[in-house]
């Protein structure tokens, strides 16, 4: 019998939606987009002065989602090693380069296969990224 679950990770920042962080659907994990927020709603990689001037650093941000997302998969004994496809959404191209940088600390040829567009905004005017992934990993 197939298992399916949909789990809240406990420590994570609370999905500002109706979705959990991580569905399990056999042996295949689902984790839901994914930003660089914190627990308590602010964001790794950005920095709002008192004038109200604000820095957005993709790397930070990228690194923040990918950490999240291995987070996300430790709640069903999975790590990034698991992840089989990964989708990434970007606000601007620009930000490719860096992202792309960042990414290569984490995976290499032999990771998850990759789709990275550029969207119109992303849920929150701060995100310059959001992620998703799929994971391979059968239970014991
Ligand atoms: O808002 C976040 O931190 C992450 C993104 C969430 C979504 O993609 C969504 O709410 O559907």
């Amino acid at each position: 019998m197939h298992t399916s679950r949909a789990t809240l990770v406990q420590g994570k920042a609370k999905p500002r939606g109706a979705f959990p962080h991580i569905k399990r659907a056999g042996d295949f994990l689902f984790v839901s987009g994914t930003s660089s927020r914190r627990p308590d709603n602010s964001f790794e990689g950005v920095d709002v002065d008192e004038m109200g001037t604000t820095q957005l650093d993709i790397r930070a941000q990228t690194r923040a989602v990918i950490e999240n997302i291995r987070d996300i998969l430790a709640s069903e004994g999975a790590s990034l090693a698991n992840v089989v496809e990964i989708s990434t959404f970007l606000v601007d191209m620009n930000d490719f380069g860096s992202y792309n940088a960042v990414y290569a600390e984490y995976f290499d040829e032999q990771g998850p296969t990759r789709t990275t567009v550029a969207v119109h905004q992303l849920p929150h005017p701060h995100l310059r990224i959001e992620i998703k992934a799929i994971a391979y990993a059968p239970t014991q």
